[in-house]
Parts: structure tokens; C-alpha cells; sequence
């Protein structure tokens, strides 16, 4: 049995740490905030629900494998997507209905769809085999020769779809998925078209009581299995030898001892503070930042007719978008905007007669303070395109609050506000973000901005994957 420490309850080290306890470690968890979940947490405000962080799930199994009680509940429809022509497309589950979808928006194009979908769900298997399941420190067991190139190295998120699509629209379909991985789908690898193979092939989910309800399930399961957790204190540094760990120290002073530390704050802020480490911080730095997004908090008056719980409004311009972001470190002038609103599928997130809508824009990590304007002023801009796209929200806004970068940053410690650590730019991407073992024996990293990266599913395989090293390393003499 070894003395584990994890630093930060978001869901990765809250897997990691329900997983480490359950074979039979002591663990003790230290989370800075009042509360468990990290990025899976909730905004209520005046009877209206928001998630802070994540709308959708997708593999919900990964959760209810652990134990998590809740019944997750599937979406009708995955999303809904406009474009500027205003024309419409719902994405479904069901690969038959879908392709009818796209041949209805695009006649023709339907088989391209299905032909799609059999390439990402091949990649997708591959991935399974080779990048979810281990840490990448050598070539996995299951691994076959021919998983290298069903991820078609070499193409990026934006050329699949070329390759497989005539019809500019569908061809931006498949380009939004770079931004589930806070990336550029001009950049971003075709991999990432496993996302949209987990949805068509396993679903969209919903939590009834909102996402959030996750991470208080998996703190009730932390309780069960004996995990002492330390709210509200802030780990500041990570004690460790030139070769080991020792512990960590705690904002006001103590020291705590422990054979094994998992961090679940950010790999830039353990090299950047806990462990200070310029070489690897360069190297992170050179990766440079993931997107970050601005959240408009809605309550909004009355019932909109039709409005489904995801949709995207594209922007008239995907490729200027993305150079915004990534280029000219702006938020887009004209930004496409994903809205979201649970109260259609779960009536208790907001009061009689109104809806939640959490609108979200990607926006460049970093200080909004360099903003061209202010966040105000770029709500109100947010507000007046959808108002141009026939979400006109004017005389029905209760309040609509703000959740910006520097929030992100402020509240979890994540590098600049970037969601995700680093981007995915570049064939070898997936292979370059920080990896699970650290550079001392018994330092872990798990979460959205180490190996295999961010969104609940992932996270949560990260988890898994720190507490196989951990087993590997003890019972190998290693940690
Ligand atoms: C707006 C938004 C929308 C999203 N939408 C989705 C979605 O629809 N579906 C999906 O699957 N994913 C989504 N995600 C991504 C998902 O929320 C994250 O990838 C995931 O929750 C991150 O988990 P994590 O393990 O990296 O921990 P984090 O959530 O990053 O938590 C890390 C924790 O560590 C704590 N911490 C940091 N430093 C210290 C320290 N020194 N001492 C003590 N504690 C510390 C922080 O306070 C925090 O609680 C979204 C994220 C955001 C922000």
C-alpha cells in the first residue's frame, strides 16, 4: 500500500483517486475550490441552471462502469447546425437517419456520410487500441501496423473533410470538431474525427439535474471508498529529491508526505510553480495554447418554437474565425456560436415560462484584458450576430452573465484560460502532449492537458491509465 497525494479534484484525479483507493492505497485528494469537479461545475442564478463546463457527454459508460448511480439520458437529436445560408442540418445517432439528413441538405452527399463515418470509425478503433487505453511510453499490446495509418497521418481535420465532402457545409460539420479539442480544424489532425465517430456510434447524453451531477456522484463514491478530501486548500509546491517525490507543501505552509503524487492541475503549472521545470515549460510553451471560450449566461423570457438543447450558428467565414483565434490572438469578429439549453429535455433548469441558454464562443486563451474591446462589449456584438440569425433575443433577456478566460484561469489554475492545455496542431499532436509519468518516480499527471487530453470521457481514461502506472511501477520496484 503506498501513501498517495492528488492535487486537484476535477474528474480525472477524482478517477484517479477513487481507482488508486480501491486497490487499496490511502489517498488524499487537495482541491483548492469549495467544491469537487474542477471545469464540471454549475452557475444558478435566479432559478436558471447553467454548466460552467461540459454540456454533453458522450461514452457515458466510462462513468457508470465505476459505479457513478445516475441514469444518463440519450438525446433525440445529437445537434442542430445552421449555416449562414439558413439552411439547417441535425445531426442523429442513427448512421441510416443521419446520411438521409445529409442527403436531404445536400442531395448526393449522403453516401460520402456513411463513407465518412466508416473512416472515422476505423480511426476511431485504432485509437482505442493504441492511444486511449495506455500511456504511449511504449507501443501497446493490442497495436497493429495497420492502426498507423487508418488515423491518416499527414491530413488535417479540414482536408478529410475536403477529401470526403463536395458541399461546403458539410465539409464545416466535420471541421467543428477541432474545437471539441480546443483546436483548429486547419491544423488539428484528421484523428480527431474519432469524435464525431463516438457520437454517431455511441450517442449524445444528458445527466437529468444537469452534467455537474457527475462530479457529485463520483464524490459520493470518493467518501465510499475511504479518499480523505482536502477542500479549499491549494497545494503550492511538490516536494520531491532529484529522483523522487517526497509530498507536497500546502498554500499555508504544511508539509504533507506521500511515495506517489498525481497532479490533476495543469502540466504548465506544475512546471511552471509546483515543480519548477523551465525545460519542460519550454516545451509545452512551444506547443502553444488551446482555445479558450466566452460563456453568455442567459436567462431568457418565454419558449423558443423548436429549439433544440445543442445548436451551432456557424459564422459566414470558418477559416478568418480561426485565424482570430489562433493568428491574430483576437476574438473573432464574427463568431459562429454554440447554444445550449438543458431546460428542453429537463424542466427543472430553469423557472416556468423561460429558458437557460449558455452561449458559447471560442476565443483566444489569454487575458481578455487585451481584448480589442471589453467582454461586455463583445456580448453585446455575440448577441447582435444571433439576433442577424434569427435568434433574436431582444426584450427577452432576464440577465445575461459572463464567464470569460480570465475565469477559467482565475478559478482552476488552467495555463492562460486555455481549456485543454495545448493544441492538437500537426500529425504528431496526439503524441506530444505531456505524457502520464512525470520526471521524478511517483509523479503522475492526468487531465485535459496531459496524455490522451481533455473532454469527461478522456479525462476519465486518464485516470485509468495513471492508476495502471501507478499498480505497473510498485509492483516493478520502480516508484
Ligand atoms: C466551457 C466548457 C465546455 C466544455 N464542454 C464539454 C462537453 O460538452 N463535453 C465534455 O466531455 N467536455 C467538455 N469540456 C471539457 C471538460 O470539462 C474538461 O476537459 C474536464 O472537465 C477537465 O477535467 P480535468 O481532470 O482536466 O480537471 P479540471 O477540470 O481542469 O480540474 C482541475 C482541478 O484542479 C484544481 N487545482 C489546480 N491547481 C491546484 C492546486 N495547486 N492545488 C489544489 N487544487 C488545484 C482546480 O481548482 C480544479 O478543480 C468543456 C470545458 C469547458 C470549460
Amino acid at each position: 500500500m503506498a501513501e498517495v497525494i492528488v492535487v486537484g479534484g476535477g474528474v480525472g484525479g477524482m478517477v484517479s483517486a477513487l481507482l488508486l483507493a480501491r486497490d487499496g492505497h490511502q489517498v488524499r485528494l487537495y482541491e483548492q475550490l469549495p467544491r469537487l469537479g474542477g471545469k464540471l461545475a454549475e452557475y444558478r442564478r435566479d432559478g436558471f441552471a447553467f454548466s460552467l463546463g461540459p454540456s454533453l457527454l458522450t461514452l457515458p459508460e466510462i462513468f457508470t462502469e465505476l459505479g457513478v448511480a445516475l441514469e444518463p439520458v440519450e438525446l433525440a437529436e445529437l445537434c442542430r447546425y445552421r449555416f449562414p445560408d439558413g439552411t439547417s442540418l441535425t445531426a442523429y445517432r442513427d448512421p441510416a437517419r443521419m446520411a438521409a439528413e445529409v442527403d436531404r441538405l445536400a442531395p448526393g452527399e449522403g453516401a460520402a456520410w456513411q463513407a465518412f463515418h466508416q473512416w472515422a470509425r476505423g480511426c476511431y478503433d485504432a485509437s482505442q487500441r493504441t492511444f486511449f487505453t495506455g500511456p504511449l511510453t511504449r507501443p501497446p499490446a493490442e497495436a497493429r501496423l495497420s492502426d498507423l495509418t487508418a488515423v491518416a497521418p499527414g491530413r488535417t481535420l479540414a482536408g478529410l473533410a475536403r477529401r470526403y465532402f463536395r458541399d461546403p457545409r458539410l465539409r464545416r460539420y466535420v471541421a467543428r470538431y477541432a474545437t471539441y479539442a480546443g483546436s483548429s480544424p486547419y491544423r488539428a489532425p484528421a484523428a480527431l474525427a474519432c469524435i464525431p465517430a463516438i457520437e454517431h456510434d455511441h450517442g449524445g447524453w444528458y445527466v437529468p439535474g444537469g452534467l455537474p451531477r457527475i462530479a457529485d456522484a463520483l464524490a459520493e463514491l470518493l467518501a465510499k471508498a475511504g479518499v480523505e478530501v482536502h477542500l479549499e486548500t491549494r497545494v503550492s509546491r511538490v516536494l520531491a529529491d532529484a529522483d523522487r517525490v517526497r509530498g507536497v507543501e500546502l498554500a499555508g505552509g504544511e508539509q504533507v508526505r506521500a511515495g506517489v503524487v498525481v497532479v490533476n492541475a495543469d502540466a504548465a503549472a506544475l512546471y511552471g510553480t509546483l515543480l519548477p521545470d523551465r525545460t519542460r515549460l519550454r516545451r509545452i510553451a512551444r506547443l502553444g495554447l488551446s482555445s479558450s471560450v466566452m460563456l453568455i449566461l442567459a436567462g431568457v423570457e418565454g419558449r423558443t418554437e423548436g429549439l433544440p438543447h445543442h445548436s451551432i450558428v456557424f459564422s459566414d467565414d470558418y477559416e478568418t474565425e480561426f485565424a482570430d483565434i489562433f493568428d491574430r490572438r483576437r476574438p473573432p469578429e464574427d463568431p459562429t456560436v454554440y447554444i445550449g439549453s438543458s431546460v428542453v429535455d429537463d424542466a427543472a433548469q430553469a423557472p416556468v415560462g423561460t429558458e437557460n441558454w449558455t452561449m458559447l464562443v471560442n476565443v483566444p486563451a489569454g487575458d481578455p484584458a487585451r481584448w480589442p474591446m471589453s467582454p461586455e462589449s463583445y456580448r453585446d456584438l455575440v448577441l447582435e450576430r444571433l439576433a442577424g440569425r434569427g435568434h433574436d433575443l431582444a426584450g427577452r433577456l432576464r440577465f445575461a452573465d459572463l464567464f470569460t478566460p480570465a475565469d477559467l484561469r482565475d478559478r482552476y489554475g488552467s495555463w492562460g484560460g486555455a481549456i485543454y492545455g495545448t493544441p492538437y496542431r500537426g500529425a504528431l499532436a496526439p503524441f506530444r502532449r505531456p505524457g502520464n509519468r512525470g520526471p521524478r518516480r511517483g509523479l503522475y499527471l492526468v487531465g485535459g492537458s496531459a496524455h490522451p487530453g481533455g473532454g469527461l470521457p478522456l479525462v476519465a481514461m486518464g485516470g485509468r491509465i495513471v492508476a495502471g502506472l501507478v499498480a505497473e511501477d510498485l509492483a516493478g520496484g520502480r516508484r
